[in-house]
């Protein structure tokens, strides 16, 4: 869920009569238990549905910050776990500070969620995208707050850089038993047949067979002469159009769109050589026949756009990116946390027991919070076999809310006195 939503989205997820500050869940479906999304409210909804299902069995688009949070089920089961979590901690925040109003409940738990996110993405995911040395040189240690930095998301960012991950997808959805086994009863899908398909999370076994799948299969390998496969160039289905699309159509395209320089006036922006000629590309893509392609298409190797140059670059080491990406994703980040007075570091936005309770969490524990696994990876980012490399949940670091009890004395009410 986006970190800023308008207010009225924010009212639509929230369940305002409770008094435990809870986001709206799923009326109709339970998960073992555990809950799902609420479905959106404008019915029939686009979503696909299984063969044959009647009107009044339809599983309808999920309803959350983002519309886009239907698109693949694996999205849709991380934007769940999230919502399981807000939940989790409100409750727990509740039994803590019994005092506490709805709305106060609320905005704590809002609080933590998103600093949990800062903390997974900066400290777990990013430095293996950008892989060691690029991340000391571009993002490097917190050194606090800083309002002369502006920390929106630059069109370079979210236009081209940061859609390096489209070429990490693989085509292929897996789900597994208990064993980390393919699940006997639902077997692995094609991407095309989980885009914008909750029925499938529904219907199909829940969240945690798709959650162990993601845990335990490798991304798509990074390689220059197959950047994307064909169910995302064929099959794609997004919600805006009838027929099925080419992500990498809409990539380059909207790098055109958005009135993007081209490749090398971004390499030229991170300090990185201008690469002139065919054997100056050579230097940064080793691929022979890519370069020749990208020169037959291209003509110059100005002319070549930002996503695919950027895409066919040699990774770093220990990295999914090559130079111009890593210095792109690099500096977003950095400027995300350095011009954030909320940043979960900064001095004051919380205590100094809350952000020790606050790093022993990670997207292993939030797995094992929220679902029914009892074994995970102790860095879900970090792909390792079963049972090898796994842990049991008991042995995962979380949170001790105590460091949020507010505790009332000498007449008043001590804010997270710990
Ligand atoms: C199955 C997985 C995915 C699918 C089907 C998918 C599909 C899409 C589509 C259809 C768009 C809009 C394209 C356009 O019209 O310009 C998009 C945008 C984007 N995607 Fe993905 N994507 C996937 C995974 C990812 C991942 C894993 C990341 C990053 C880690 C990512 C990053 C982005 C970004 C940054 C944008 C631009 C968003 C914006 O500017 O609002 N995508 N994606």
């Amino acid at each position: 869920m986006p970190a800023f939503l308008p207010t009225a989205i924010e009212n639509k997820l929230r369940n305002l009569t409770s008094q435990e500050g809870l986001l709206q869940v799923n009326t109709l479906y339970e998960d073992a238990g555990r809950e799902y999304l609420p479905f959106v409210t404008q019915v029939p909804s686009p979503c696909a549905q299984a063969l044959n299902t009647e009107k009044s069995e339809r599983i309808e688009c999920f309803l959350a910050g983002d519309s886009r949070a239907s698109e693949v089920i694996s999205l849709a089961a991380m934007h769940t776990l999230w919502l399981r979590e807000h939940n989790r901690l409100a409750k727990n925040l509740k039994m803590l500070n019994t005092h506490w109003s709805s709305e106060t409940i609320y905005q704590e738990a809002r609080k933590i969620v998103g600093a949990l996110h800062q903390v997974i993405t900066l400290r777990d995911y990013i430095p293996k995208i950008l892989g060691p040395m690029a991340f000391e040189q571009y993002v490097g240690p917190y050194k606090g707050y800083d309002s002369t930095v502006n920390p929106t998301i630059s069109n370079i960012f979210s236009t081209a850089a940061f859609r390096f991950a489209h070429a990490t997808i693989h085509p292929v959805v897996r789900r597994l038993d208990e064993r980390f086994q393919d699940h006997p009863d639902h077997p692995k899908l094609f991407l095309h047949e989980v885009f914008f398909s909750p029925w499938r999370l529904i219907k199909e076994g829940g969240l945690d067979p798709v959650i162990r799948g993601l845990l335990a299969s490798p991304a798509k390998l990074q390689i220059q002469d197959q950047i994307m496969n064909e169910e995302l160039t064929e099959k794609l289905f997004v919600l805006s159009n009838n027929g099925t699309l080419d992500l990498a159509s809409l990539d380059l395209q909207r790098g055109r769109d958005h009135g993007l320089p081209g490749y090398n006036d971004w390499r030229e922006f991170c300090d990185l050589q201008r690469l002139e000629t065919e054997t100056e590309l050579y230097t940064a893509i080793t691929n022979r026949s890519i370069v020749e392609k990208i020169i037959e298409l291209y003509k110059h190797p100005n002319n070549i756009d930002v996503w695919l140059g950027g895409l066919a670059e040699n990774l770093l080491p220990n990295a999914r990116t090559g130079p111009l990406f890593a210095c792109i994703i690099g500096r977003q980040m950095k400027a995300l946390r350095e011009g954030d007075r909320f940043w979960w570091e900064n001095k004051h936005v919380f205590t100094e027991a809350q952000r020790h309770e606050l790093e022993k969490h990670s997207l292993s524990r939030l797995i094992c919070d929220n679902t029914g696994l009892t074994t995970v990876p102790a860095d879900a980012f970090q792909l390792g076999s079963f049972p090898t490399d796994f842990k049991s949940c008991e042995d995962i670091p979380g949170i001790n809310l105590e460091a949020w009890r507010e505790i009332f004395h000498q007449g008043k009410f001590m804010l997270f006195f710990y």
